[in-house]
């Protein structure tokens, strides 16, 4: 990652310094086209609806649903209020007021990136919500990614993607203005670059290059564990393939299928004794993705530890939580999954705690607090509680 970041020191410099300029220079250098103007126009977004196929709109909508749904349940109530007598405490979530979203579009387009970051934001109540994605060969953005903007309410969109889209969020420019949380995907520029503007914005996590690990005994199918691999190794060369199986046939079988397909790819087939072993070097690797097609896949999820998203037995590919089944995609890979969470609306909110003392309860407290603050040194802090009482 740090060959990385050197890499991409100089364009967030670059961008922090000239603005749009900068932003037009570097996509005519990173995505080979000059534009003309860097913000999309509502003509545009009419024109992408025309372009598109009302399937597909309708797949995008009823994915967006089970997203909705998912993100939903699973969001953190707002206002956790707790009275306990003599005083009465609680944490409030609040949204960011302004978002970026990252959404990636060098190799593929991410209509389904949208999705997954645009609507925790909403669900979180970011009052505005702006997306930047690369442009094409014609300075244009992908129809369905547009349209997918659209269906999300996302307020702003800019045609400028990479490192310089990441500087540009964090940092604003003459056209963008800048947000206070980055989300999305991208690869290792973009990531590299997410982690270089930390130090001024907030951002989701580092998500970068697809990742998946495949724990697989003997009731697995080789097919099915060689397809779990190439569905990650098609996003980018970098994504990386991990197969942990007690099963020697397994082992073989999808080295060679995989080979076939991607002979350069990542991957790494490592067979074990026993599936304990397996999922303590699962643990060990803390993948993005983790795919269990094992006995008693239950019983081996209980001793996973670290991983972005667990996808348990025969009917579950990680191409439903890509997609439609209504967990997030936006996902911590390079070992980051030891420590950060997939996005979900939390990413977008932060939390204050507060609080409401009685008299009686600050009686209470007053003893703890003086001795603290004066082993402390902090005789004003002392005084601040005991002169109330007075
Ligand atoms: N972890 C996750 O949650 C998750 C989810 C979806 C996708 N992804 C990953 O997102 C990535 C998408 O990558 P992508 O390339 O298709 O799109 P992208 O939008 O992430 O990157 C394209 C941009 O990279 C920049 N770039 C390309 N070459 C460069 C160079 N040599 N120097 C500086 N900048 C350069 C360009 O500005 C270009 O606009 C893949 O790695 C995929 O695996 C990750
Ligand atoms: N597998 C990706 C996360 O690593 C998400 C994605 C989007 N589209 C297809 N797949
Ligand atoms: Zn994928």
């Amino acid at each position: 990652m740090d060959e990385f970041i050197e890499k991409v020191k100089p364009v967030i410099e670059k961008v922090k310094k000239e603005g749009d300029k900068a932003l037009i220079e570097l996509t005519e250098k990173f995505d080979g086209v000059k534009i003309s103007r860097i913000a999309v126009t509502e003509d545009e977004i009419e024109e992408a609806y025309e372009r598109v196929d009302d399937e597909l709109v309708d797949a995008l909508e009823l994915a967006k649903e089970n997203i909705e749904r998912f993100h939903y349940i699973t969001m953190p109530d707002r206002d956790i209020r707790i009275d306990f007598g003599d005083m009465i405490m609680g944490k409030r979530y609040i949204p960011v007021e302004r978002a970026g979203l990252y959404i990636p579009g060098g190799r593929a387009s991410y209509p389904s990136t949208v999705l997954m970051s645009a609507v925790p934001a909403n669900l979180a109540g970011v009052d505005e919500i702006v997306a930047c994605t690369p442009p094409d060969a014609e300075g244009k953005i992908h129809p369905l990614t547009l349209v997918a903007m659209d269906i999300c309410g996302v307020d702003e969109i800019y045609r400028v993607g990479g490192a310089q889209a990441i500087a540009a969020m964090a940092y604003g420019t003459e056209t963008i203005k800048r947000v206070e949380k980055i989300a999305g995907p991208g690869n290792i520029y973009v990531t590299a670059a997410k982690l270089i503007v930390s130090k001024d914005v907030s951002i989701d996590m580092p998500a970068g290059p697809s990742e998946v690990m495949i724990l697989a005994d003997e009731n697995a199918d080789a097919e099915t564990v060689a397809l779990e691999c190439l569905a990650q190794l098609e996003h980018d060369p970098m994504a990386r393939a991990f197969v942990a199986t007690t099963s020697k046939k397994i082992a073989s079988e999808v080295e060679k299928r995989v080979r076939d397909v991607f002979p350069g790819g990542i991957l790494e087939i490592k067979v074990f004794e026993k599936i304990g072993d397996a999922v303590e070097f699962a643990n060990s690797i803390a993948p993005e993705h983790l795919v269990i097609i094992t006995e008693n896949h239950w019983q081996v999820f209980e001793k996973v530890r670290h991983a972005g998203s667990v996808f348990l037995g025969r009917y579950s590919p990680v191409a439903a939580g890509d997609y439609a089944s209504g967990t997030n995609h936006i996902l911590p890979t390079g070992g980051f999954a030891r420590m950060y969470s997939g996005v979900s609306a939390e990413t977008f909110m932060k939390s204050m705690t507060y609080q409401e003392i009685s008299r009686e309860g600050l009686e209470k407290l007053s003893t703890i607090i003086s001795k603290l603050a004066r082993a402390e040194g902090l005789e004003w802090h002392a005084k601040s509680v005991e002169e109330r009482l007075k």
